[in-house]
C-alpha cells in the first residue's frame, strides 16, 4: 500500500516555489463556468482534487483542456447536464460551487453531498439559506440534492457565521442573478478576493471583496479572460514551519507575504526569524522555541489549516502550549497520531494541550486529512527511527510535489508503493 517513509532528516535548507492555491483553484474553475466564452486559468496546481473536477466535467459537457503545465482552458458553452454524481462530489469538498456557477444559466443543478476532510461536522446551511433567499428551491435526497430556480434574484444576506465557502458560492450565483445582492458578515479570505477578481475580469460587477460586506450587481453576460490563481498560503506556511521543526532555513518563493500575516507573527513569537521581500518569505530557526497559545480564526486570523503543522513545530518548544480550533473544534485527529510518536499531547474540551521539548520516536501513523499529513511528516523528520505515514491520498488532495520539494530541501523522505520499494529506498538512503 502506498505510504510515505520519513527518516531522521538534517536541518532543511534552500528555497521552494509555491504552487497555486487549491482553495482558490476549486472556486475559480467553477466561476469560469459562468462565462459565455472560454476562460484560461494559469498556475493551477496538479493535485487530486483537480483531477476529480476533470472527471466531473466530462459527464457535464464542460470542456477542460490542459494547454500547458498549470494552464487550463475552461469552456462551459456545451454544458448539457448540470449533474454532479454523488461518488464524485463526495471525493472532494466543493462540488457545491457548481450550484453557484450553473444555477443562473441552467435553472436546475443536481449534486452529491460534499466530502473533503472530515472534521466531524461541516454544514452547508449558510449556502442553502443564502441561495434560498435568492429564489432557489432545495430538495434533499439520500445521496444528493437538487437545486432549482426559474430565476435567481438578488437579496440582502447576513451570514450567521463567517464562511469562505458560502461567501464564494453565493457570490458566483449573484454574479448572473437579477438585481443587487449584498453579502454581510462575508469572509475576507484571499481566496474570496481571488474569485471576485476573476469574476470582475469576466465582467461581473462586484465591490467590497476582502471586506465583510460584498455588493454584487448581477449582469446578463460574462466574457472570457486569462487569469492567474494566487499562491497557496497554506503550503507556504507549512514549509516555513518545517524550517523551524528541523532547525533550518527555508525560503518560499512566489508568495504574497500579506496573506500570511497572522502565521508570520506566530512564528516570530515562537522564536523563528522571518525575512520577507515582495514575493518571498524566509524562515530561519534561531535555536529558540517558545511555547505559546494559538486560537484559530477566519482570515486574517490564524488559519485552521495551519494549526496541525504548527502543532509539530510546538513539539520542539519546551513547556506547555495550548491550541484551540474555533473553526473546527474537533480538528485534532493528528494529536492521537503524534502521541503514537511519543508526543506529550492531549485534547480536552476542544483544546490541544502539549508539553514540548521531548524526544519523538518514529511510528506507523495515519494521515486522516491533508494538514494532519504534513504535521506527521514534519514530526517524522525529527523523530528517532523510521516514520511511516499512511493515508497518502488525503495528502495528495492538497500538495503537489511535496515529497520532491522536501527532498530538495534535504529531507530524508520517499513515497513508496510497496514493501520492496521501501526496502530498496531504505537501503539506498542508508549508504
Ligand atoms: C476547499 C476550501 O476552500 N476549503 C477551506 C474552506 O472550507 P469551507 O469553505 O468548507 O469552510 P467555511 O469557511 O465555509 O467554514 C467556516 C466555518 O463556518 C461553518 N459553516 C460553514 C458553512 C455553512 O453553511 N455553515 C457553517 O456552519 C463551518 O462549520 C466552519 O466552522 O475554509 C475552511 C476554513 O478556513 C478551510 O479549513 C478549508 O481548507
Ligand atoms: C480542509 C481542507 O480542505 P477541504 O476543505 O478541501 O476538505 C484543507 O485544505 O485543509
Amino acid at each position: 500500500m502506498k505510504r510515505i517513509i520519513v527518516q531522521p532528516s538534517p536541518a532543511l535548507s534552500g528555497s521552494v516555489r509555491i504552487p497555486g492555491a487549491k482553495n482558490s483553484t476549486l472556486a475559480l474553475i467553477a466561476a469560469a463556468c459562468l462565462a459565455d466564452e472560454p476562460v484560461r486559468l494559469c498556475d493551477i496546481p496538479s493535485i487530486a482534487d483537480i483531477q476529480i473536477i476533470e472527471q466531473i466535467a466530462e459527464g457535464m459537457g464542460l470542456v477542460i483542456q490542459r494547454e500547458a503545465v498549470g494552464q487550463l482552458l475552461i469552456d462551459a458553452r456545451a454544458v448539457h447536464a448540470a449533474v454532479i454524481e454523488p461518488a464524485k462530489a463526495s471525493a472532494f469538498r466543493t462540488a457545491y460551487y457548481f450550484v453557484g456557477a450553473l444555477l443562473a444559466k441552467h435553472g436546475r443543478v443536481s449534486v452529491g453531498y460534499p466530502g473533503g476532510d472530515d472534521f466531524v461536522s461541516r454544514p452547508i446551511d449558510q449556502h442553502v439559506k443564502a441561495l434560498t433567499a435568492m429564489g432557489a428551491r432545495f430538495t434533499f435526497h439520500a445521496d444528493h440534492y437538487v437545486v432549482e430556480a426559474a430565476s435567481l434574484v438578488g437579496a440582502d444576506i447576513y451570514f450567521d457565521m463567517i464562511t469562505s465557502g458560502a461567501t464564494m458560492n453565493v457570490m458566483m450565483a449573484a454574479a448572473r442573478a437579477k438585481g443587487r445582492t449584498v453579502l454581510r458578515n462575508a469572509a475576507r479570505d484571499p481566496e474570496v478576493v481571488d474569485t471576485a477578481n476573476l469574476l470582475i475580469q469576466m465582467g461581473a460587477r462586484i465591490r467590497g471583496a476582502g471586506t465583510d460586506t460584498i455588493v454584487i450587481d448581477g449582469v446578463s453576460n460574462l466574457k472570457g479572460c486569462t487569469y492567474h490563481v494566487i499562491p497557496d498560503r497554506l503550503i507556504a506556511g507549512a514549509f516555513l514551519m518545517a524550517a523551524g521543526v528541523t532547525g533550518g532555513s527555508v525560503t518560499v518563493m512566489d508568495v504574497i507575504p500579506e496573506h500570511l500575516g497572522s502565521c508570520l507573527a506566530k512564528l516570530t513569537e515562537i522564536g523563528l526569524h522571518i525575512e520577507t521581500t515582495s514575493s518571498t518569505i524566509t524562515a530561519h530557526a534561531t535555536g529558540v522555541y517558545r511555547a505559546t497559545r494559538v486560537r484559530t480564526a477566519m482570515y486574517p486570523g490564524f488559519a485552521t489549516d495551519l494549526q496541525q503543522p504548527l502543532t509539530s513545530l510546538l513539539l520542539k518548544a519546551p513547556g506547555r502550549s495550548l491550541i484551540s480550533d474555533r473553526i473546527y473544534p474537533n480538528r485534532f485527529q493528528h494529536a492521537a497520531q503524534l502521541r503514537r510518536m511519543g508526543a506529550d499531547i492531549e485534547v480536552r474540551s476542544g483544546v490541544a494541550r502539549l508539553n514540548g521539548g521531548k524526544p519523538l520516536t518514529g511510528a506507523l501513523v495515519h494521515a486522516s486529512d491533508i494538514r494532519a499529513g504534513i504535521a506527521l511528516i514534519m514530526a517524522g523528520m525529527i523523530a528517532e527511527g523510521k516514520t511511516t505515514v499512511m493515508g497518502v491520498h488525503h495528502i495528495e488532495r492538497g500538495y503537489e510535489n511535496m515529497i520532491e520539494d522536501f527532498r530538495l530541501l534535504g529531507a530524508n523522505i520517499a513515497v513508496c508503493q510497496s514493501d520492496d520499494e521501501e526496502l530498496r529506498w531504505l537501503a539506498s538512503s542508508a549508504t
